[in-house]
């Protein structure tokens, strides 16, 4: 068994696979935990990946968590910490991206770090400190609208600073170009001015590698999950397909989708159009207090024996609004994913073995009800989403295999190829 090198904390669970993921293709061995694991628990794997659900809580409670998978993984032996954040950079006035990272370099005794969500591979570039997603800014992509987090300033220099006590600077597109001595001198010059966190642009996958060896001796990296994929070659870890082999799967077949972004409505559709069974959760006939998961389970069993099935709340924005009003953001929210969960597991103790999960927040309720507290990660299905296999006492074979989508990723076919991936 080896040591693990790198050490992650994730501030959510799709953002935490979606981590791993870029590690694994680029040749680590991943284990990702859901929540700080007991003391005693050994892992073994090139990097740990400590998934919270810290985005949007109170900054101190982000810290105080933060702090505690911070001091698991240093007795696990990490080099280096990896402090993993949305690619979107989600994140409020008050953090927590910056306080977070302000505990950790304190904690971790270092006067440097870098912050970049950029992840190419997704749209997400961040170029003279200005993050893009897609071909519009930030501020531009919807973002701004985002009910938790809304993001209206496209300068993270400036988004970043706002949340920081220490100075914030930029590692601009023309010094990432020339390559990793130009960063490093970068980072020297920027600390003899005062300077503790750096914004680093990168445009392309060639950025993120080139930089990747500059910041082998930072004991703290900030960043999306693009910086990973430049990580691995640090310790002479190269692609390595076996890096992400996974046990057979052979459960049957199911997909729960809570989230109700853009790109899961599409997937949704086309999941339908295409001929995919699919049941509609109805948030108000759970209001009403109706069994609907005892209904979805009935409607379920004799289809999952021979096909996928998928289970949806996914709706568009209107009609989200429409419930939201009557009962409430949070608790129509919490309503939702109480009843998800309870499908999940009655799928899961009725054989599904292969499961895909659409939506941060639904995902982190469904791992729950499964009862699961460690994921390895397996092939990507599209950039951010890979299959994981999980050891569910819940599952009747004892484990299941589980994709959890962030809500803004993935193709329009994603739930109808998902499964011949994993094939
Ligand atoms: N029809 C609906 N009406 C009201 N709320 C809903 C409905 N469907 C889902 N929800 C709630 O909306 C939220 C969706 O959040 P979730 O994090 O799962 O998806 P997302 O925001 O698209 O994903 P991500 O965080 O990965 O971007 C959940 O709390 C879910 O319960
Ligand atoms: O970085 C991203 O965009 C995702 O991994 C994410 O964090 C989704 O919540």
């Amino acid at each position: 068994m080896k040591q693990p090198k790198l050490g992650c904390i994730a501030d959510d669970f799709t953002g935490a696979t979606d981590l791993a993921n870029n590690l694994v293709r680029s040749g680590m061995r991943v284990v990702q935990t859901i929540g700080v694991p007991a003391d005693g628990t050994i892992i073994d794997a090139d990097a740990i990946v400590v998934a919270l659900k810290s985005r949007t809580i109170p900054a101190q409670e982000a810290i105080d968590q933060s702090l505690a998978a911070l001091t698991w993984l240093r007795e696990q032996g990490v080099e280096q910490i990896y402090f993993k954040y949305c690619s979107t950079f989600d994140s409020t006035a008050e953090g927590n991206i910056g306080p977070v990272a302000e505990a950790l370099m304190d904690a971790l005794g270092t006067d440097f770090t870098i912050a970049t969500p950029a992840f190419p591979d997704n749209g997400r570039t961040v170029f003279k400190g200005h993050l893009f997603v897609g071909d519009v800014l930030l501020h531009e992509s919807g973002m701004q609208n985002h009910p938790l987090t809304p993001m209206t300033d496209p300068n993270l220099v400036r988004v970043l600073q706002a949340q920081c006590k220490r100075r914030v600077g930029l590692i601009d597109y023309r010094t990432v170009s020339q390559g990793a001595d130009a960063v490093r001198a970068r980072i020297d010059a920027l600390r003899a001015e005062g300077v503790s966190l750096a914004v680093v642009d990168a445009i392309s996958n060639e950025d993120l590698v080139r930089m990747g060896p500059a910041l082998s001796s930072l004991p703290l990296l900030t960043a999306g999950s693009g910086v990973a994929i430049g990580l691995p070659q640090n310790w002479g870890l190269q692609a390595d397909a076996r890096a992400a082999e996974l046990p057979k799967a052979d459960g049957l077949r199911a997909i729960v989708s809570g989230s109700c972004s853009l790109a899961t409505n599409r997937q949704v559709k086309h999941f339908i159009d295409n001929g995919g069974k699919a049941y509609a959760l109805d948030p108000m006939r759970l209001a009403n207090g109706e069994d609907v998961v005892a209904e979805v389970l009935t409607w379920a069993e004799p289809l999952i024996a021979t096909e996928p099935v998928l289970v949806y709340s996914t709706a568009e924005a209107g009609a989200v609004k429409a419930v939201q009003a009557k009962l409430g953001v949070g608790d129509a929210g919490a309503m939702v994913e109480h009843a998800l969960a309870a499908v999940v597991r009655g799928l899961v103790e009725r054989g599904v073995g292969r499961l895909v999960v659409a939506g941060g927040e639904t995902s982190g309720a469904c791992v729950q009800a499964l009862d699961i507290t460690r994921l390895q990660i397996g092939a990507q299905i599209d950039p951010g989403v890979p299959w994981c296999h999980a050891p569910s006492p819940v599952a009747p074979a004892g484990a299941v295999h589980i994709t959890l989508k962030s809500g803004n990723f993935g193709t329009d076919d994603f739930f109808t190829k998902s499964f011949a991936v994993l094939a």
